[in-house]
């Protein structure tokens, strides 16, 4: 039996039953499932029980939180309720905010949005947010982490440099994977699963590459024997 690979898979299906059958059929071969904005919306709280499932693997709440630090405190004691293992608000909602979600969900990690991996650099400069990504994505990573984020989402092209700023003990979590040669689809910034697991990202999101194929257990079995070559 060979550990589970450092993946979570984004399941973002149209139904609970997908996403529940999605599950059953990757737990085997990755550490993690993530539940996002279009599952939770539709479902509310039940999901996360079904897709934890008999398995019992581990869930990452991809909410996003982006508000007040009073509501974000509210929603993310409402949540963490649910035992997720990871939550997520955005960095830019700045220190308090952030500070407020960690307080609020003692037994879940934090970890703050840096930069969305579907903005490419014209689109950030459009939001005024100028120069490299990676500039923004180490500073938004520094404010998040003094504000006590155990964990930061940013894209596997920045993941190095954001490893440099925080150090060794904040786990990096990297979306915008997909294995060579797969469409890009939304995403911009983006990084083979090897890249991204080889450049130090501690939890690759994969979604579509994994979701989208006509055996997703088999295509999430095949991107974990990849990440294990790269690791021995
Ligand atoms: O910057 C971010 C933050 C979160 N995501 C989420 O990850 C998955 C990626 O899915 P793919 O199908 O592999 O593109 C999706 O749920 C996003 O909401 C992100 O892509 N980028």
């Amino acid at each position: 039996m060979t550990t589970p690979a450092p993946i979570a898979v984004a399941l973002d299906a149209p139904d609970l039953e997908t996403a529940a059958r999605w599950a059953g059929l990757v737990t085997p071969h990755v550490s993690t499932v993530k539940v996002g904005l279009e599952l939770y919306l539709r479902y509310g709280p039940d999901v996360i029980a079904s897709v934890r499932g008999a398995s019992g693997v581990q869930v990452f709440l991809d909410l996003k939180l982006h508000d007040i630090p009073n509501t974000v405190a509210a929603a993310a004691r409402a949540v963490g309720r649910l035992k997720p293992a990871i939550l997520t608000v955005h960095a830019s909602g700045g220190s308090a905010m952030i500070q407020a979600a960690v307080e609020a969900a003692p037994n879940t990690q934090i970890a703050a949005v840096t930069l969305l991996t579907s903005l490419s650099e014209a689109d950030l400069a459009r939001i005024g947010i100028e120069g490299a990504p990676v500039d923004a994505a180490r500073r938004l990573a520094a404010i998040a982490v003094g504000a006590g984020a155990q964990a930061l989402v940013c894209s596997p092209r920045e993941v190095a440099a954001v490893r440099a700023e925080v150090g060794p003990d904040i786990m990096l979590i990297t979306p915008g994977v997909r294995p060579a040669g797969a469409d890009t689809q939304d995403q911009a910034r983006v990084a083979t699963p090897e890249d991204a697991l080889s450049q130090g990202a501690d939890l690759l999101v994969i979604g579509r590459p994994i979701t989208g194929s006509a055996d997703p257990g088999a295509a999430a079995a095949g991107i974990a024997a990849a990440l294990r070559r790269v690791s021995h």
